[in-house]
């Protein structure tokens, strides 16, 4: 289902609709959320933001396919579809920061680690990330320090450097949302 939505949002990006097709597209788009009022569940039953799931199944974030994961680094692969485009075939900026956030955040979390909260998130933009290419990210668990921990992390395409970014991660304490 969320792979349909997320080709769906990319022929939107892609496409221009005459009024009459945006008209009837909206409706049917009413519809089926229609369809889904009774079936609102809280947050913990949903299919939605699930680690679990590939994408977590969410359409939020760019689709990180995870290659290799321990508890010290992580290896995946991206590609950013039509529907993050920024402007003239790259991805928009605000996408990058999204999706180190979310692989930094994983292996903040990971190896039977606590868990922790994003504190800062540094990303510096190197090259521009090619909508359709394949981009590589790799991050590693720099350093541990009491609650806090640093890890960092880059985004390639190909040997091209199109960004790296260094996160701290708060240990959370008991009761903390
Ligand atoms: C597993 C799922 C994958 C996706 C994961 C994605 C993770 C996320 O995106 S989480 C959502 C985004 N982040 C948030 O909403 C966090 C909002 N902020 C907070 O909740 C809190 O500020 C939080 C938890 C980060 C820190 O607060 P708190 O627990 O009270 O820590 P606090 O006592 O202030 O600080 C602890 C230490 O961290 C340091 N610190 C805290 N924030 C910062 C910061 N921004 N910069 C530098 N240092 C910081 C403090 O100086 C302190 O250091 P020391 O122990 O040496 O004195």
């Amino acid at each position: 289902m969320i792979e349909s939505l997320r080709s769906f949002l990319d022929r939107v990006a892609g496409a221009r609709p005459t009024a009459e097709e945006s008209a009837e597209l909206a409706a049917t788009l009413d519809r089926l959320s229609a369809g889904l009022a009774d079936r609102q569940v809280s947050e913990r039953e949903r299919l939605f933001a699930r680690l679990s799931v590939q994408g977590r199944g969410q359409s939020l974030t760019p689709q990180l396919f995870i290659d290799e994961q321990d508890a010290q680094s992580v290896t995946g692969h991206v590609t950013f579809r039509p529907y993050f485009v920024g402007g003239n075939g790259a991805a928009h900026g605000g996408t990058i920061p999204l999706l180190f956030d979310e692989a930094l955040g994983r292996l903040a979390n990971a190896g039977g680690r606590r868990a922790s909260r994003t504190a800062y998130l540094t990303v510096n933009f190197r090259s521009i990330a090619r909508i359709g290419n394949r981009l590589t990210l790799t991050a590693r668990h720099v350093k541990e320090d009491g609650r806090k921990r640093v890890i960092s992390g880059e985004l390639r395409d190909g040997d091209l450097l199109v960004a790296d970014a260094e996160g701290l991660f708060v240990e959370l304490r008991p009761g903390q949302p």
